[in-house]
């Protein structure tokens, strides 16, 4: 898998706001009304991530979710992140309409 230039990575993620990109990852944070809806949305995407087989380095502190994403083989980011970070945006914040 290539790893992704820096100027592609930047105009990705210009379609997930909530991203930033350093360290050779992806980085995110979410909050949650509670542990309970934190921890459901971490079984959602645990089962997203089986199905891609692409894994998040991620933890939680109560309501707190902060996942960084990068392909180990690659040392860097590359489409595979940019997958696994769009189906997390899918469950985490879906759509209203
Ligand atoms: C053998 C298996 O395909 C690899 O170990 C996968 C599994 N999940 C992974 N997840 C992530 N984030 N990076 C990887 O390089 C990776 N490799």
């Amino acid at each position: 898998m290539l790893k992704l230039s820096e100027d592609d990575i930047e105009k990705r993620l210009l379609q997930l706001p909530e991203w930033d990109y350093y360290d050779d990852a992806i980085h995110a944070e979410f909050e949650f009304d509670n542990f309970k809806d934190c921890f459901s949305a971490m079984s959602r995407i645990a089962f997203e991530c089986e199905a891609l087989n692409h894994h998040p380095d991620w933890s939680n502190v109560y309501n707190i979710l902060t996942i960084s994403l990068s392909t180990h083989d690659a040392k860097g980011v590359t489409v595979k992140d940019f997958k696994l970070a769009e189906a997390i945006e899918n469950i985490v914040e879906p759509d209203e309409d």
